[in-house]
């Protein structure tokens, strides 16, 4: 650097601290991806690598996701947000080629390993999907789809003649999930329609109730609004909110917009599988240590 040998000392900090980031990037990166909160992490993640085959899409991950917040993962396409997300309930495990090294504690609780509940796992850790996928079946079996699979409502004939029908549960169960996704007003006069015809919004707002009826903890949702016009992302993204006042949600979104409306942390990943930086949602976008993610959020790259 041609101006080191100004004497300037504002100058020579400056032209100190340009050094340090470009020779310890690694190290600057360890410290910005630290985040610091109250209470105990819902989700803790450390070393966590993932492979596709011989594909390393993600490296090193660790990070702590604190309980009942939105948290946000950021990053250009294919930088890891939704291999990441598929980790915290082991829905990698259903992809032939991954290969997961690290741990993933879920409130304290190693889920790589042997003996974990994969089917208890995941009606702790639900998810929404990209595009809303209802069933071809009545807005009402949708909801009570999972809790009867569980086991937790029998309806039906054999219910009836052995005395153990739970209809009047599931007919509970089925207003209130629809009414925490913010959808039982539109639809609770045809509860016996089939769920295909609902609008794109009103089908992932189903895909929230039925993700929210077998009483999850945790909502992980990987591009919940990448399909909706504006008006049903608006109100997916009113109740990702209100939904954080009583569970965990962890959100990819490419919206960035979206990213800073509705989280209170973000973690940006940036190509290669790298956490490159995590901390509330404001610093991220209003002062973000790293200058990749401020040219990625400014627009400059991804
Ligand atoms: N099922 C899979 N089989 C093989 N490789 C995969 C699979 N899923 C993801 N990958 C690869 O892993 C890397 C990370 O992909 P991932 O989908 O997690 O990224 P992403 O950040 O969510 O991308 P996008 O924003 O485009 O959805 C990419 O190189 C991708 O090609």
């Amino acid at each position: 650097m041609s101006n080191m040998t100004q004497t300037n000392p504002e100058t020579e900090e400056a032209n100190e601290q340009m050094t340090v980031v470009g020779e310890s990037d690694e190290e600057l990166r360890e410290e910005w991806i630290q985040y610091e909160f109250e209470g105990e992490p819902k989700f803790s993640v450390r070393d966590l690598n993932v492979w596709y085959g011989d594909d390393h899409a993600l490296h090193d991950i660790s990070m702590d996701i604190p309980e009942k917040s939105v948290t946000a993962l950021i990053g250009p396409s294919g930088c890891g947000k939704s291999t990441f997300l598929r980790c915290l309930n082991r829905m990698n495990d259903r992809i032939k080629s991954a290969r997961v090294d690290g741990s993933v504690k879920f409130e304290n609780q190693e889920i790589y390993q042997d003996g974990t509940d994969l089917v208890e796992l995941r009606k702790r850790v639900g998810q929404v999907f990209q595009s809303p996928n209802p069933f071809p079946k009545s807005i009402r079996k949708n909801i009570s789809y999972g809790p009867r699979k569980h086991g937790d409502i029998n309806t039906g004939l054999l219910a009836r003649l052995t005395g153990r029908d739970d209809s009047d549960r599931e007919d509970e169960l089925v207003e209130r999930s629809l009414k925490q996704a913010a959808l039982w007003d539109e639809v609770s006069d045809r509860l016996g329609d089939n769920a295909t015809g609902l609008s794109g919004g009103q089908q992932q707002r189903l895909c929230i109730a039925r993700a929210l009826a077998t009483d999850p903890e945790v909502i992980l949702m990987d591009e919940p609004a990448s399909a909706l016009d504006p008006v049903a992302t608006s109100k997916i993204e009113d109740l990702i909110v209100d939904l954080a006042e009583d569970y965990t949600v962890v959100v990819v979104t490419h919206n960035m917009q979206q990213a800073a409306r509705i989280s209170d942390q973000t973690a940006v990943f940036l190509t290669g599988g790298y956490l490159v930086e995590y901390d509330d949602t404001d610093k991220i976008f209003e002062n973000p240590e790293s200058q990749r993610v401020e040219d990625y959020i400014t627009g400059k790259f991804g």
